[in-house]
């Protein structure tokens, strides 16, 4: 089974279509405002529903949502899935009050962040948000991916933070990870993504 990619951030179409194009198998759209890829449910929306059946499914991210912030964003964009930040402990509330699956985001400094067990369909691992960040993720910051290898993980996860094209390998190799996500190191400023950066790194990703 070929590594599975998530392509973070898309804005508008040069990045979805890129991703499309690459065979990514997600996509994710960020809703928070204090970020550079931050989009709003209309423009979500309109990317959203352009998008044909059998290709990526289409992520929502959310950091410590209220049930309406998610609510707002649904009535606007067709979802396959939630990525929440920061709200562990209702994780599962929000699965099964919206029907859909959701990964939980952990941020992880040393092995025993690493959880054992957990009530999401997916986690996705990352790095800590560096001090002075004021977001969870989106950082281009990266861990020491070994600290993975070998993790009885309890679902499915992803290997996130500070991936790029030029890393995707051994990022790959010292993790053990068969999912990975990404967002800054395929863009070619904050929030700008990258056809052939998006291109080179789904590739390597699977090469
Ligand atoms: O991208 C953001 O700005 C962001 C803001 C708040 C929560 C999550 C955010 N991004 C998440 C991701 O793009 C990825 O899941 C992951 O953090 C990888 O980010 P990067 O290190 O930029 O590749």
């Amino acid at each position: 089974m070929p590594v599975r990619v998530k392509i973070c951030g898309i804005r508008d179409h040069v990045g979805l279509d890129a991703a499309t194009q690459a065979g990514a198998d997600w996509v994710g759209f960020v809703f928070f405002s204090r970020s550079p890829r931050n989009i709003t449910a209309q423009a979500a929306g309109v990317l959203a529903r352009d998008m044909a059946t059998g290709g990526p499914e289409r992520i929502g991210l959310f950091v410590r949502p209220t049930d309406d912030d998610i609510r707002r964003v649904l009535d606007n964009v067709p979802l396959d899935g939630l990525q929440i930040y920061d709200d562990a402990d209702r994780t599962d509330v929000i699965r099964r009050r919206f029907g859909l699956p959701v990964w939980g985001a952990v941020g992880i400094a040393s092995m025993q962040d690493l959880p054992e067990t957990c009530a999401v369909d997916g986690l996705v691992i990352e790095s800590r948000a560096p001090a002075g960040s004021d977001r969870p993720g989106g950082n281009a910051h990266a861990f020491d991916w070994t600290l993975t290898d070998g993790w009885q993980a309890p679902v499915p996860w992803l290997l996130a933070g500070g991936l790029n094209p030029d890393n995707i390998q051994r990022a790959i190799r010292q993790s053990g990870a068969r999912a990975v996500d990404v967002s800054s190191g395929v863009e070619s400023s904050p929030g700008v993504k990258s056809s052939e950066l998006i291109r080179r790194f789904v590739q390597a990703a699977r090469a």
